[in-house]
């Protein structure tokens, strides 16, 4: 009997198989002896076993919303709007996840993390690696962020490339250029490592879509997938400001930045302005 048994007094149901000794299993396939051997707490404070943790969810999730994001921007760049929208409704529901782990973070009082915080160095969320290439991706271009990865020459040269290739926003508008929509040339050749300006002829374009959706509907989904997104990137920007300030107040961060200060400015920054600006004028 290969290995499909066990002994029969032991058996949950007939012809499952219990013996793994040369078959791979749940724990080799997802490869969790690397995984859960990851947790590292660098002092005994009851705490940092959850900092790690949620940070490292949040690393995994990022690594898949990258994956699903570079999946739609190759999507709009072959005109295949439905795989894109597919891709973009799965990031949406990835930052959901990113935004709730905040709720378990923010149990984390003042006295539990300044037990550890000491422990963290000049380490910081800053020179997350994922959360830069996630942000250049959505068209958050800033050379100056490069600098803290020089230590890691492959992430460095991955953050160059992605520096210096369009965004999402930038395919979507090179398709809405394809669909007969007035794009200034600017906005359709240009250097890709400059964040988008918003553009008061790009904004034109979008009030056609907006003003009969009927007929764009295909670019109106869109539109409304990417308002979407920035949407729930800018309440995560919130949520960990908010849970920053509750956590360390306004003490200068890890990192080297003014803390939250520095966080408020974030949430000034659009990825698709004129998807924002375009709602006063419908
Ligand atoms: C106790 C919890 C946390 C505190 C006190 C905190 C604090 C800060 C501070 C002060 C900064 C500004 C940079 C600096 O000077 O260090 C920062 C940046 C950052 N943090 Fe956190 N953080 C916390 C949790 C998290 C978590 C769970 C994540 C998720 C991965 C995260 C990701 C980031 C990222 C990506 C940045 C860079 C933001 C940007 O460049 O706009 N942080 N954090
Ligand atoms: N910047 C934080 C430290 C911090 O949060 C952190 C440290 C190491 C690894 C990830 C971190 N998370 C986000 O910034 C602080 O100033 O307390």
């Amino acid at each position: 009997m290969a290995g499909n048994t066990g002994s029969t007094g032991s058996r949950i149901e007939p012809g499952m198989t219990t013996d793994f000794k040369d078959r791979m299993d749940y724990g080799s396939y997802l490869g969790l002896d690397l995984l859960l051997a990851a947790q590292k707490p660098l002092s005994d404070a009851p705490d940092e076993l959850l900092f790690i943790t949620i940070h490292q969810v949040q690393e995994l999730w990022l690594k898949l919303a990258t994956h699903e994001l570079d999946g739609a921007i190759a999507a709009l760049r072959n005109d295949e709007l439905q795989p894109a929208f597919k891709s973009l409704a799965r990031v949406s529901r990835i930052q959901a996840q990113l935004i709730s782990a905040w709720d378990v973070l923010s149990t984390m009082t003042p006295a539990d993390y300044l037990a550890f915080r000491d422990a963290l160095g000049q380490s910081s969320g800053f020179q997350s690696y994922q959360y830069r290439a996630l942000e250049f991706r959505l068209g958050a271009k800033d050379p100056r962020m490069l600098a803290m990865h020089q230590h890691h020459k492959a992430h460095h040269a991955h953050l160059e490339a992605l520096l210096a290739a369009p965004s999402l926003y930038d395919e979507a508008l090179r398709l809405l250029a394809r669909h007969g929509l007035p794009i200034p040339a600017e906005c359709l050749e240009r250097d890709w490592r400059q964040p988008h300006v918003s553009n008061p002829a790009v904004r034109a374009a979008w009030l056609t879509v907006y003003r009969d959706t009927h007929r764009y509907f295909d670019l109106y989904e869109l539109a409304e997938e990417l308002v979407d997104v920035e949407d729930q990137f800018q309440q995560w920007r919130f949520r960990h400001m908010k849970t920053v300030e509750r956590i360390i107040g306004f003490k200068p961060g890890t990192g080297g930045s003014s803390g939250v200060k520095f966080l408020r400015t974030a949430l000034e920054r659009s990825f698709f302005p004129e998807l924002w600006e375009l709602r006063s004028e419908l």
